[in-house]
């Protein structure tokens, strides 16, 4: 069945009404975000945040009447509000419980931890080490979900050979795709890779959130999420929106990226997340002909940065041809090649997460954030 246009998507809406003013929500500007993808909808309505709680119902009905068109597998329908001029959403004084409506749906249920894995910078290697991370965390025996939030470029179903593949729906959530010994969901699964989405900041709330939200997960000891790389507007929305016991930070020696590991480390801070540590990335280079170990980059910094910012230092990974390959080829490192040293050191930084999870009880299951208008 052909998958809706988005100005079906846009006639449906219309046919619904504000119960304040009457008025319906395309004609009071409202969509503000609209993503149609193979017959899965994402809508954005833009609302007064003083609404929020009100006009509930009109986005239960809105997403009901967009799942009833012919062609629609999921439907998506979030409220958000402009920000208030000024507003720090998240800023230290602030609670990460919100007002509005909807926020408990954003933790999947049966999810016990949820750590993100970020990068103050694109290219320093987020994706691999959050697919290492979580192979690690299997082979220490915990059931594993991974969760592909970076959007503008999807690299786990690559990572994890299901590059292609589309999740199945059933009964109305969509179900992931299994990985070597683990649970896969990415966005990447619902577009075409030479088709990239420009994504505007309402929809990858929402797309991200349906993930969430609409997919079985099921019972999971740990959910890895790869973030999207950077520290803007939709990063710290993220961050603020889903539970998350934790991050790790990726970050390459170099200064520059080290800065950007900063950034990264303040943002989680700022909205009161633990910084579980930092990994080194492409931290030195070791030949594999003679074992000779060349530092590529200044080696180093990012123990000396974390150290100096009051956060621990989770290991140091090399750049290693192995590594690339593996991903490439997708399995990640860990499960191809589970006794070399890389895989050893993916390991010893899944023991370091796991120790502060468990350790930390408070910090590790942190109360579900209700969504608030940002
Ligand atoms: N330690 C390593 N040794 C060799 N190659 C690596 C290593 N880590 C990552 N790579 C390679 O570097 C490239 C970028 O890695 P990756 O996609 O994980 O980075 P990223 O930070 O997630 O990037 P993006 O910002 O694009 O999402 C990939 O081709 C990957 O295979």
């Amino acid at each position: 069945m052909a998958t809706p246009s988005r100005d079906d998507v846009i006639a449906t809406l219309s046919r619904l009404s504000d119960p304040e003013s009457g008025r319906d929500p395309v004609a009071l500007g409202w969509v503000q975000g609209l993503a149609v993808q193979e017959g899965h909808v994402t809508v954005a309505l833009e609302v007064p945040p003083e609404r929020g709680a009100a006009l509930e119902p009109l986005r239960e009905a809105a997403e009901k009447a967009v799942h009833a068109m012919p062609g629609v597998l999921t439907a998506t329908v979030v409220l958000t509000a402009p920000r208030a001029q000024g507003a720090q959403p998240g800023a230290s004084g602030q609670p990460r419980q919100g007002t509005a409506g909807r926020a408990q749906s954003i933790a999947p249920p049966g999810v016990r931890h949820i750590i993100a894995v970020a990068s103050g910078k694109g290219g320093v290697g987020k994706s691999t080490t959050a697919a290492n991370l979580a192979m690690a965390l299997v082979a220490r025996g915990k059931r594993v979900g991974v969760f592909d939030a970076d959007i503008y470029g999807p690299s786990m179903p690559r990572m994890f050979g299901l590059a292609g593949q589309r999740p199945m729906v059933a009964d109305d959530r969509i179900l992931p795709l299994d990985g070597p010994g683990l649970k896969v969901m990415s966005i990447g699964f619902m577009m075409n890779e030479e088709d990239p989405v420009v994504w505007r900041g309402p929809m990858v709330m929402g797309a991200l959130e349906q993930m969430l939200r609409d997919v079985e997960w099921g019972e999971l000891d740990v959910m890895v999420v790869d973030m999207p790389p950077g520290t803007g507007d939709t990063q710290l929305t993220m961050s603020q929106r889903v539970p998350l016991a934790g991050a790790v930070i990726v970050s390459t020696p170099q200064d520059i990226a080290l800065l950007d590991a900063r950034k990264g480390l303040n943002m989680f801070r700022r909205v009161d997340v633990p910084v579980f540590g930092i990994v080194e990335n492409m931290s030195y280079y070791v030949c594999p002909n003679c074992g000779h170990r060349e530092e590529v980059f200044a080696h180093g910094g990012a123990e000396a940065a974390a150290s100096e910012m009051g956060c621990p230092f989770l290991g140091a990974i090399p750049l290693d041809i192995a590594i690339r390959r593996n991903a490439d080829e997708g399995t990640p490192i860990v499960a191809a090649e589970p006794d070399s040293a890389h895989a050893q050191a993916y390991l010893a930084i899944a023991d370091a997460v796991l120790a502060q999870l468990e350790g930390g009880s408070d910090a590790a299951h942190p109360a579900a954030p209700t969504i608030r208008f940002t």
